[in-house]
């Protein structure tokens, strides 16, 4: 198969930044010019752009929208203030996925550093947004490049949410070695969970994979037990948002049953996320903080009412998966076994 081309999801065309609309899809495939950092932090909380790596990368641009404004003829301390107030705006967009505030504070210390004008940090901030992008998209690669190699042999595999191109901004992070297996000429069918409330599996990861030609199959999440069970999937690989010291990983609801099926079911449990997801500063699961989002997200369906009016809901965006049932940690600096903590914190060094 051909190689693949990324989703264009977070891009800087020399005048403007732009981001896909994931809300809409498969459906309509629609740019949205962002042009302020309050749209983009309406973006990132919206969903319109989502993903752990794809929304640190959003917020970077977001930072620099922030400022763009401001008159170079402002005393520097001024707008260095201006740089800090956005920076805590954007992080609180979402509190799960530890990219966004890594992006924010990475582009931030970069561009304080840089220079001594108002005309200067605007620049350094723009620079350090693009080269945050070229970076996370080659990351993506070499995260494929090492996790093909746990899928060799295998036909099919699992995966829940969307932790693919459209989570990055470049070719995924669980669907990175699905990708890259795929170029290297192995035919391997991917089994999406649809990934209630908000069906990133049957809407974005099924779009994406069809888009480059790998096989995928669609299964509402209460069937991941029958795939396992009649031996349609020789893994299982996802997403992180937050991976904690210990090796417990944050990622989209429902990713922990996801867990204790493939253990049940003698499956490796693969987690692919870059090294800027780990977090360690937090020790385990127990100290990430999960996003609860509202309680249209279970009751309503494409606008249509699916639950008793009022009805009491419960749903946060994600879960934690104890380290005990992660198999191995793909990163773009290699892969990582249990026990966690020695590894982490090699990568992190
Ligand atoms: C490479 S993306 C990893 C995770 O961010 C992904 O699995 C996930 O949980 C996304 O959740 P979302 O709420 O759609 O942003």
């Amino acid at each position: 198969m051909n190689t693949i081309t990324p989703v264009d999801t977070v891009s800087f065309d020399g005048r403007e930044v732009s981001l896909l609309d994931q809300t809409l899809l498969p459906g309509q495939q629609v740019r949205l010019i962002i042009e302020d950092a309050a749209q983009m932090h309406e973006a990132i909380g919206m969903l319109r752009v989502r993903g752990a790596p794809a929304i640190g990368v959003a917020a970077a641009f977001g930072l620099w929208l922030g400022v763009r404004g401001l008159s170079d003829d402002l005393p520097r301390p001024e707008a260095e203030a201006k740089v800090e107030e956005t920076r805590t705006y954007l992080a609180g967009a979402r509190p799960t996925a530890v990219n966004l505030s890594w992006a924010l504070d990475r582009c931030a210390a970069q561009a304080l550093a840089t220079g001594s004008s108002t005309a200067q940090l605007k620049q350094a901030l723009l620079d350090a947004a693009i080269q945050l992008r070229t970076d996370e998209e080659a990351t993506t690669r070499l995260i494929g490049e090492h996790g093909a190699d746990l899928l060799t042999g295998l036909s099919g595999v699992l995966t829940h949410c969307n932790a693919g191109s459209a989570a990055t901004v470049g070719l995924g992070t669980a669907l990175a070695p699905i990708y890259v297996a795929s170029e290297r000429g192995q035919a391997l069918r991917v089994f999406a969970d649809e990934t209630r409330p908000l069906l990133q599996g049957a809407r974005i990861t099924a779009w994406e994979l069809r888009e480059a030609g790998v096989p995928v199959t669609v299964i509402t999440d209460s069937m991941a037990a029958v795939v396992m069970r009649q031996g349609l999937v020789g893994a299982v690989i996802v997403g992180c948002d937050r991976v904690a010291a210990n090796g417990d990983v944050a990622n989209k609801i429902g990713t922990y049953g996801v867990a204790l099926l493939a253990r049940a079911h003698g499956l490796p449990f693969y987690v692919a996320g870059p090294t800027s997801t780990i977090d360690l500063g937090t020790p385990d699961g127990d100290h990430i903080e999960i996003e609860q989002r509202g309680a249209h997200e279970v009751t309503h369906h494409g606008g249509v009412l699916m639950a008793p009016d009022g009805v009491d809901v419960f749903n946060p965006a994600f879960d934690v998966t104890p380290a005990e049932y992660v198999t191995a940690i793909i990163t773009e600096k290699g892969i990582i076994y249990p026990p966690y903590g020695p590894g982490l914190q090699a990568v992190k060094a």
